[in-house]
């Protein structure tokens, strides 16, 4: 099974401490197996790692990552990488392509201006939309489109707290 990950540029521990986590839940809960983080916020990797511990799963979050290293290494390993753009192309036009290929893909976001080093190194410059919103929403909508909404139904193996969907109100299992 292929590996979906995401690589999250230009975080700031400062202003991006909500968004970042953000970034890292939308990733898990739809479908991705990681996240690597530029910088390091250890506050940040806490609050993941304590959902994977009680949500279940595998997903994994790496911080104090050099980009360039990151995206090096994986295509050394035989990755492919997408960068989330505003000016990229659009998601219509290449997210086909991307899900018809095996390798695994390394999905960036970023947060201040990306380095424009990025654009060149990838394989994929998706745009979801033409107009500037946020790294959460692109996000989710590429892992959405590109699983199909398949992700919608994924088990999280090991989790100690499940929600058992209803009509009105909340029912949470603990497990
Ligand atoms: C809040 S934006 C800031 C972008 C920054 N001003 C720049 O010029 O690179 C943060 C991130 O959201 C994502 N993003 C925002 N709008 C997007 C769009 N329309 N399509 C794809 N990704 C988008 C990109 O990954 C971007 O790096």
């Amino acid at each position: 099974m292929r590996k979906v990950c995401i690589l999250r540029l230009g975080h700031r521990p400062e202003r991006d401490h909500r968004v970042t986590t953000h970034v890292g839940l939308t990733a898990r809960a739809l479908g991705a197996d990681g996240m690597y983080l530029v910088g390091e916020d250890p506050v940040i990797v806490g609050s993941v790692r304590d959902v994977v511990e009680r949500w279940g799963g595998e997903f994994f979050i790496e911080d104090k990552v050099k980009w360039k290293h990151c995206i090096r290494q994986w295509k050394e390993r035989g990755g492919i990488v997408a960068h989330l753009t505003m000016y990229g192309l659009e998601l219509g036009e290449v997210v086909a392509e991307m899900r018809e290929r095996t390798e695994d893909l390394l999905i960036i976001v970023g947060a201040e201006k990306v380095p424009g080093d990025v654009y060149g190194m990838v394989d994929y410059n998706v745009s979801v939309t033409n107009q500037p919103h946020s790294e959460i929403s692109s996000l989710a909508i590429l892992l959405d489109r590109l699983f199909m909404g398949q992700e919608m139904g994924k088990k999280f193996e090991g989790a100690k707290i499940r929600v058992e969907p209803c009509e009105v109100g909340k029912r949470v299992i603990e497990l």
